[in-house]
């Protein structure tokens, strides 16, 4: 049961949601529906607004607006939707409907309640750092993500942007379980890193090259 209390003492699965083209709706245009339609915009989601009063943020979003009050029907064919007005009772009525029909929750009002929380998250390259503090603060959140960022060796992202084309080479070149899995490991350890840090970016490269083609040994 999502009463928004039996999850508490529970821990959530931190998950990576793929958007693309999935229909997206955000119930709800204020300050709280503009930050969540952002981030589902730029996970290339096809995003549905509907609210009678829209922020002006919104107007920078590639987004189908409905300028109007929720409506029966509003999550035909969601995937997912943003359940973020200032009315509790229009809140509950979205989640009932939601529910019912499979859609997947996220609930500004009471996040235990629905399926998932957007967590706080910067990216870099093919690297996402997210920090979530199980509903105790998104300021603190926010923070946390600020203080990792700046703690992060940025060599992690030269090291993960440049072995990144090689994985789709060894995967589909590599018929034997064990060999492949040691190439992949060889992409981005320790000895991958060394090279970058102490011979540079082409050594990387020619390393990682090696790794592809199964000439490294260590
Ligand atoms: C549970 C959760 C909702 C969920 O996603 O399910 C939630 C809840 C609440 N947020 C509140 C306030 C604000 N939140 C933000 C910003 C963000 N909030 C986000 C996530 C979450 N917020 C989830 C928690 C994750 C966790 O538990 O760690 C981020 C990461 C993602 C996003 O929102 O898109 C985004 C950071 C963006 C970044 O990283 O830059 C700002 C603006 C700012 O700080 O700039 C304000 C103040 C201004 C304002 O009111 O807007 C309040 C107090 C309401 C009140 O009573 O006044 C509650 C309710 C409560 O704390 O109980
Ligand atoms: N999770 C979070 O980060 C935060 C959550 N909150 C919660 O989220 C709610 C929304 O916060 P804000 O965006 O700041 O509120 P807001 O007051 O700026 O916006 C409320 C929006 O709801 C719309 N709305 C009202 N009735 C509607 C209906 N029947 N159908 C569709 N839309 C309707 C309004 O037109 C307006 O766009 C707050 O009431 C609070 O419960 C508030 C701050 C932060």
């Amino acid at each position: 049961m999502r009463d928004g209390s039996a999850q508490d003492v529970l821990p959530c699965l931190p998950v990576m949601l793929r958007l693309r083209g999935q229909r997206c709706v955000v119930v709800g245009g204020g300050a709280v529906a503009a930050r969540r339609a952002a981030s589902l915009v730029a996970c290339g989601a096809q995003v549905v607004v509907v609210a009678p009063a829209m922020d002006p943020k919104l107007d920078e979003l590639l987004i189908e607006r409905a300028e109007r009050g929720y409506e029966a029907g509003d999550l035909d064919g969601a995937f997912l939707v943003v359940i973020a007005t200032d009315n509790p009772a229009v809140n509950q009525r979205v989640a009932d409907e939601a529910a019912e029909a499979g859609v997947l929750i996220n609930r500004a009002d009471n996040a235990g309640a629905g399926d998932l929380t957007v967590m706080a998250h910067d990216r870099r390259g093919p690297l996402t750092l997210a920090v979530d503090t199980g509903q105790t603060s998104a300021a603190a959140a926010k923070a946390i993500r600020a203080e990792l960022l700046e703690a992060l060796d940025d060599d992690w992202i030269t090291l993960l942007t440049e072995a990144r084309p090689w994985r789709a080479k060894i995967q589909s070149s590599v018929p034997d379980d064990s060999e492949r899995a040691r190439r992949l490991r060889q992409l981005a350890d320790d000895t991958a890193m060394q090279t970058l840090k102490h011979q540079g970016v082409s050594a990387l490269r020619a390393r990682l090259q090696a790794v592809a083609e199964g000439r490294a040994d260590d």
